[in-house]
């Protein structure tokens, strides 16, 4: 097992879920392996040489979010954004499915927030900062600089859906399906779905039609839309094509795949001209690695073994 570096604190205070264990540090240190299974809702591995797995694990409550691993998902990919020995992650769950959404616990304790006496002002303030907060785990999953594999079986549901959302790939088992459920709990989904779902799918009209109404979407038709771009018949099936995806992805030059990444994420939220940009900048510096020459003689040479790139 390798060690991740480790610099806790900041986003677990955010939303004030600091718990033992947790405490914000002075500097970074490394993570041994038992330090990372001390995830409380979240398992966390390295599959294979440079690949993560990263499995939400609460399978008794149906791997609903809770405060704890809403929390533990944005420590967690910022960690790995920097662990130089992470290349590629599969985010997947435990248990009987994939996620059945928020904890309803925690949803309906922003209840007493609503109910309490304070003025409206200083409620709508306090509402404002806690969905800010909800909100940053996930944006953390996206800007992970590493690429992230989704692999959802059985249900994802509500905020599990804004969760994958913010991943590179979406793959499912064939009896999974997906639901934007927020409507059936009376309210606009806002950590994410809304946002990012009608750029994944590009098909406005079935993007409201999911959201409006928070029917299930099956992975038949959840491929067809090209909201997955892989069913497979059962969860181990999908998990060993989901680490061997990833362990391909992990040969690849750090480099090249991370600054596909960023520049993948930027041309989505930019017009043509100013990802051109982007890119003319980003590779001006990243042409100059020794990845380019690497890779570049492995395939003139014909080289059989995947080269070896320095860590990033
Ligand atoms: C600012 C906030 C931003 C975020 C917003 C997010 C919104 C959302 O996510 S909306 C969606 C909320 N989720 C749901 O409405 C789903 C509720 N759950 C279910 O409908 C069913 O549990 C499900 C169909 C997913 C699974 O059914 P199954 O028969 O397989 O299991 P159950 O017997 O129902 O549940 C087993 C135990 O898990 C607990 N549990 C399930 N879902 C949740 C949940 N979302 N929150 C908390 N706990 C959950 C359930 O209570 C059972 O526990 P126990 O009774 O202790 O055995």
């Amino acid at each position: 097992m390798r060690t991740l570096i480790y610099q806790r604190g900041v986003g677990l205070m955010r939303l004030g879920f600091l718990k033992a264990g947790y405490g914000p540090l002075s500097g970074s240190r490394s993570l041994s392996s038992d330090a990372m299974n001390k995830f409380q809702a979240l398992e966390v591995k390295e599959a294979a040489p440079f690949v993560y797995q990263v499995s939400l694990n609460r399978p008794e409550k149906r791997n609903a979010l809770n405060k704890t691993m809403w929390h533990e998902i944005g420590a967690v990919f910022e960690e790995l954004a920097h662990d130089e020995d992470c290349r590629a992650i599969v985010l997947t769950g435990n248990g009987p499915m994939f996620t059945a959404g928020i904890d309803l616990n925690d949803l309906t304790s922003l209840a007493s927030v609503v109910t309490s006496d304070d003025d409206v002002a200083k409620k709508a303030k306090v509402l404002y900062k806690t969905i800010r907060d909800y909100q940053i785990p996930f944006n953390r999953l996206e800007e992970c600089s590493k690429p992230v594999i989704a692999a959802v079986h059985n249900a994802c549901v509500g905020g599990g859906v804004d969760l994958i959302t913010a991943a590179d790939i979406r793959i499912c088992t064939q009896d999974t399906y997906f639901q934007v459920k927020e409507v059936d709990v009376g309210l606009a989904a806002d950590v994410g779905t809304l946002q990012r779902l009608p750029k994944v799918l590009g098909n406005q009209s079935l993007v409201r039609e999911l959201c409006f109404t928070a029917r299930k979407f099956p992975s038949d038709e959840a491929k067809h839309a090209g909201f997955v771009s892989q069913v497979y018949p059962d969860k181990e099936t999908m998990l060993n094509e989901a680490l061997s995806l990833a362990k391909e992805i992990a040969e690849k030059s750090p480099v090249a795949v991370q600054g596909t990444k960023s520049s993948l994420i930027y041309a989505r939220d930019h017009s043509v001209e100013d990802g051109l940009e982007q890119i003319a900048r980003w590779n001006m510096t990243m042409l100059q690695s020794k990845d380019l020459m690497t890779s570049a003689m492995a395939m003139m040479t014909k080289q059989k073994d995947p080269p070896t790139f320095s860590k990033l």
